[in-house]
């Protein structure tokens, strides 16, 4: 095969590899409101630090099986943590405000 077409070769599996890599962080995130919603009906904090080092933990192990650079990888998780808390934070004010009783000073006109 000429370098030309091993060239696009290569680049169509990047590709598809850049496809599965964002469906996977969407499918991550996509979790986000159901884990507030469990957390709210548990009365837990959103923020879960154990948890958190847990991950970091499991990420470095992932990264060893597959020698990735533990430290890239590790970047990557703490942006998705911060995007999931984000959106969990989003979910929590929106059950908050569902489970918010109605007063009668907001029903007044006056
Ligand atoms: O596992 C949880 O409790 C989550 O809320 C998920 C998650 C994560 O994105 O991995 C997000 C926030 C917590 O601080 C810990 C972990």
């Amino acid at each position: 095969m000429s370098s030309k077409k091993r060239l696009q070769t290569v680049r169509n599996s990047i590709n598809e590899i850049d496809e599965k890599i964002i469906e996977l962080m969407a499918k991550r995130t996509q979790l986000a409101p159901e884990i507030a919603t469990l957390k709210f009906s548990l009365d837990m904090d959103i923020m879960d630090s154990s948890r958190e080092k847990d991950v970091y933990a499991k990420t470095r192990e992932i990264s060893k099986k597959y020698d990735f650079d533990s430290e890239i990888a590790i970047e990557v998780m703490k942006i998705l943590i911060e995007q999931n808390k984000k959106l969990q934070l989003k979910q929590l004010e929106k059950l908050k405000l569902e489970s918010k009783p109605i007063s009668k000073s907001n029903l007044k006109s006056e």
